[in-house]
């Protein structure tokens, strides 16, 4: 009682309510821009400052959970290394802890190499090597979408019961059958500095929707960005919006989506056609 009168009476003593919240961010299309290609994306350094000033905010419960992997992450959010989960939950790490799921196994080797044999020498078509996983792109060859899709679905039959097929924007990928991104913020929910806190969850693709019916489910916020169904409570309008949102949570604003960001249509579900 004594110790709350204090600090009640100092507010610098009482404690932040954002260290009951647990912020997981989705990466591609919520923090930065979709680009024509993985590999032209950039985060700005004004971005990389308002992660690691709410991750200070958050006592360290802020993570990423993105279809790229850890070392790419790293790259590209460099000269930071936040807590994360890579390849759609195949890998993660918090701190120094680092689970990196099954080796690279020789079928998916095949498997990239029959796709690099069919698509890439094709113009707008690309071949992702994600290692244990491949992304098929065809943002820049729309009309080879169906193909496609069609061509990596034969692989992962062929693959057997190990992998399964992620669809995403203008993308198609492998990746193996127990990841997801529900399953690995469900991981990061039971561990410091992580559990018992309240999750919030931002993401764009249908890969997000895996976490969202995760937090959902754990009582805490989701946010859809941009158009489209989803099984987001929230919509954020883009990854500008998110930036945004993201500066006001990190300059001390409390932790929440505020109404006016309320979906119309909450309980739509996505389709492969997002
Ligand atoms: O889960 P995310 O962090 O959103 O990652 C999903 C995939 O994002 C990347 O592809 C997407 O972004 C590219 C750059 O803007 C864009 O060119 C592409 O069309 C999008 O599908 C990344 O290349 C994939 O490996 C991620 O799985």
């Amino acid at each position: 009682m004594t110790e709350l009168t204090t600090a009640l009476a100092h507010p610098d003593l009482a404690v932040d309510p954002a260290t009951g919240f647990a912020v997981f961010l989705d990466f591609d299309g919520t923090l930065v821009d979709i680009v024509a290609r993985p590999d032209w994306v950039r985060v700005e350094p004004a971005t990389l400052d308002v992660l690691a000033r709410l991750r200070r905010r958050l006592n360290g419960a802020l993570a990423i959970v993105s279809g790229r992997s850890l070392a790419v992450l790293d790259q590209l959010l460099a000269p930071h290394r936040f807590d994360a989960a890579g390849l759609h939950g195949a890998e993660s790490r918090i701190g120094d802890d680092v689970w990196c799921g099954s080796p690279v196994a020789s079928p998916l080797r095949r498997a990239v190499d029959e796709l690099r044999r069919r698509f890439e020498a094709e113009a707008g078509m690309l071949v992702e090597d994600k290692g244990k996983a491949v992304s098929l792109h065809w943002r820049e060859a729309p009309e080879r979408a169906d193909d496609a899709v069609a061509a990596m679905s034969a692989i992962v039959a062929d693959l057997g019961g190990g992998y399964r097929l992620q669809r995403g924007k203008a993308v198609a990928e492998i990746v193996p059958a127990g990841a997801s991104k529900g399953v690995a913020i469900s991981q990061f929910l039971a561990v410091p500095p992580y559990r018992g806190r309240r999750p919030v969850f931002i993401g764009d693709d249908l890969t997000d929707e895996h976490g969202f019916e995760v937090v959902n489910a754990n009582g805490g916020l989701t946010a859809h960005v941009g158009a489209g169904p989803s099984r987001a409570q929230f919509r954020l309008a883009s990854p500008a919006e998110v930036r945004a949102q993201l500066a006001r949570w990190a300059q001390g604003e409390p932790i929440g989506l505020a109404p006016a960001d309320t979906r119309t249509e909450t309980s739509h579900s996505p389709t492969e056609s997002l």
